[in-house]
């Protein structure tokens, strides 16, 4: 077993690491605002110009609604519809609700000439409430409700840095390997437990047993398809049996509301925290904000509102000074118990609510202040950066955590492990001889990234034994589990029943028998030098901004014409472009990818790998782009990656790419390579294939 971590180190280490990470992620914005004019923001998606505030209103939670149409004044002929009535629709952009934007003054007359200075005023702060064809709703203030994320994550490593021996529980021991997790017997089928979902698999009862049974920490892993969410509703459900009471989390609002909708089913009463335009509609009448206003405690709190309005009504009636002076102070009077009401509510609402639902930063937020949770939950936990798990830890001295997750899918985004400030850190970092401490600190742990999280950190301190993993998939054909099972899940992971030999022709709709339809896994292999990658500067924030980057990537042109005649294939069999996903690493093949197909089939789904983890479709088409002489691969030497672009499908994983330069890139992608040449149906295209399409097509 490795080393226990030395707590005060590892906090030192966390803290540069996030200052660093907040720098890079500083620095983009700041190059985007600066060197990037309105009018290209707005071309990107990335900004909507000409907008006029129609109207505004007092929205959930107090908080200030803004409702934003175009400027009928600058109404061009690529925007509105023309119908006249002043309401036009907005021009193509990339904004989706509970975004967090800025709401500025554009430049005007000669400032505007002078745009390419970029925005320099950074606004009003507010998050995206709804997006329609003609209005886009803003709630003002900021995102996250209470404080920035990178603060809670620096109060809390500046609090273990500073912990002293008594404050060291045993699970916080746990947690950094100074004892072990008590053990768990490794037979859990005497176990006995009433499922409440007789459907679930052994592998899932097993894991939910071994949760159950932990007193520090479990891990659940759950590889792609095998119904992590799911095991993970059963087993809330059993501990509230036990009447234990939980605190469930995950890095982002999706990842909670998921849950949240799960458990409404089973009619479980909840609170979800969290701005209300952040969550899903679906999910809106289990948060805080709409159950203060709708609860029984809530109603005493109404009361004294109805009066407010009252008094308001008659301010405007009086026109004797001293009475309107008289009714400022029974106001003021007013507003202040209804202040303390709504927060007597809201307490109580947080106090006698058995499972509380909140993102990780959300947790650390004053409404759980003092509360005492017997376990913590984490969804989606190897996309968690480890510090932001520390915030619920921490602020609620928590004792016992179940994390789920699945590690071996790709870790949380860093922007800075490779900027110059991270560099110029690892140099000084070898600068310093080992051991060596600064006054009142720890000592810098070498190669700790910010992509270590907790779960991975966990498992190298205390091995297999403190996780569980789930080993039936319900998503993929067997063919198209074999090659990641195998090489990274033991080989242990099997296909279920319904699953295992489903193929595009066996949709509930007609599609066709064709060479491509009833095949599961097809290979286009490039290799041979005719369809070589070209490296172009990224374009800024295709879509949304996700995935935003302002650094070289690669493309290929040949290799999306050959993504479009495969595509073009499956549809003239019958498949609807609504079942057809595109993944590619590189944004800028994605960029190529989407000029070429997103006219002639808007239905179909084209995303970079990173962006689609988490996300299934019945054909996925994976553009690997990469090839060239010197067989680099670049990042596509990342198996985490691999694994996420491979294990999206149900029915048909059709790879593009040249096995002579991926092949070369890493002992896995060299295996790859081989088992899709033993096992896919492998076809050798011509360019000539490709061109006479394009005249054809
Ligand atoms: N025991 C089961 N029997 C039948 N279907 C199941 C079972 N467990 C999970 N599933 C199905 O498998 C699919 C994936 O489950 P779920 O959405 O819970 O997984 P997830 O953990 O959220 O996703 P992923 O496994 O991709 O991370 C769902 O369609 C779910 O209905």
């Amino acid at each position: 077993m490795p080393e226990p971590t030395d707590i005060p180190s590892f906090a030192t280490t966390q803290l540069a690491l996030l200052t660093t990470e907040l720098n890079a992620e500083l620095a983009e914005t700041q190059l985007l605002l600066s060197s990037t004019s309105p009018s290209t923001l707005a071309r990107a998606g990335l900004a909507i110009l000409n907008l006029n505030l129609s109207s505004q209103r007092t929205g959930l939670g107090g908080k200030t609604v803004v409702e934003l149409t175009l400027d009928p004044a600058f109404v061009t002929k690529s925007s509105g519809s023309g119908k006249g009535s002043g309401s036009q629709d907005l021009p193509e952009h990339g904004i989706r609700v509970g975004d967090i934007v800025a709401v500025s003054e554009q430049p005007a007359g000669a400032a505007k000439k002078n745009e390419k200075t970029g925005l320099k005023e950074r606004g009003v702060e507010g998050v995206v409430g709804k997006v329609g064809t003609e209005r886009v709703e803003v709630v003002l203030g900021k995102g996250s409700g209470d404080g920035k994320e990178e603060e809670r994550m620096n109060q809390n490593m500046n609090k273990l840095l500073k912990m002293t021996s008594s404050e060291m529980t045993p699970f916080i021991s746990t947690l950094f390997g100074h004892s072990s997790p008590t053990p768990v017997p490794s037979d859990l089928s005497t176990v006995n437990v009433e499922w409440i979902d007789p459907s679930l698999n052994d592998s899932q009862k097993d894991a939910i047993r071994f949760a159950l049974e932990s007193r520090e920490v479990a891990l659940i892993h759950g590889p792609p398809g095998t119904g992590k969410t799911h095991t993970l509703i059963e087993l809330i459900l059993q501990m509230l049996k036990q009447g234990l009471r939980l605190l469930v989390c995950g890095p982002s609002n999706i990842s909670v509301d998921n849950i949240v909708e799960r458990l409404a089913s089973y009619k479980v009463p909840m609170i979800r925290l969290g701005h209300p335009a952040r969550l899903l509609p679906s999910v809106l009448n289990h948060s805080l904000d709409v159950l203060t206003r709708t609860s029984d405690a809530a109603e005493i709190v109404q009361d004294i509102r109805k009066e407010i309005d009252a008094k308001q009504a008659s301010i405007r009636k009086t026109r004797n000074g001293r009475e309107k002076r008289t009714i400022y102070n029974e106001l003021r009077e007013l507003r202040k118990e209804f202040r303390e009401r709504e927060k007597g509510c809201v307490e109580g609402l947080v106090r006698s609510s058995k499972v509380v639902l909140a993102t990780l930063h959300g947790a650390g937020g004053f409404h759980l202040r003092n509360q005492k949770f017997d376990v913590v939950i984490v969804d989606e936990a190897s996309q968690a950066l480890e510090a932001q798990c520390w915030v619920p830890l921490l602020w609620l001295k928590a004792s016992r955590l179940v994390l789920a997750g699945d590690h071996l899918q790709l870790p949380p985004t860093i922007k800075s492990l490779n900027s110059k400030e991270s560099k110029a850190r690892k140099k000084e970092e070898k600068g310093k001889k080992d051991g060596e401490k600064e006054e009142g600190e720890g000592k810098v742990i070498k190669g700790m990234t910010l992509e270590t999280t907790l779960f991975d950190r966990l498992l190298e301190l205390h091995g297999p034994s403190i996780k569980r993993m789930l080993t039936t998939q319900y998503r993929m054909h067997e063919t198209i589990m074999r090659f990641p099972s195998d090489e990274l899940y033991e080989g242990k992971l099997v296909a279920a029943e319904a699953v295992k030999a489903r193929l595009l022709t066996d949709l509930p709709y007609e599609v066709k028998e064709t060479e491509d339809t009833k095949e599961p896994l097809v290979f286009w292999d490039t290799q041979g030098g005719d369809f070589p990658e070209k490296t172009e500067d990224e374009e800024i924030g295709k879509k949304a901004g996700k995935g935003m980057s302002l650094g070289e990537s690669k493309s290929n042109e040949l290799e999306a014409a050959l993504v479009k005649l495969h595509v073009s294939n499956l549809v003239e069999a019958g498949l609807k472009p609504e079942d057809i996903a595109i993944v590619t690493p590189y944004n800028a093949q994605l960029a190529v990818l989407s000029q070429l197909l997103k006219e002639r089939y808007p239905g179909i789904e084209l995303g970079s790998v990173d962006g689609f983890q988490g996300r299934e479709k019945e054909a996925v088409v994976v553009s690997l782009v990469r090839s060239n002489a010197e067989h680099e691969v670049g990042f596509l030497g990342e198996k985490r990656r691999l694994n996420v672009a491979m294990t999206r499908p149900k029915r048909h994983l059709c790879v593009i790419g040249d096995s002579d330069t991926v092949g070369r890139g890493s002992p896995f992608l060299k295996r790859w390579m081989q088992f899709l040449e033993d096992h896919a149906d492998l076809r050798y295209p011509n360019v000539s294939d490709v061109y006479v399409d394009e005249r054809g097509g």
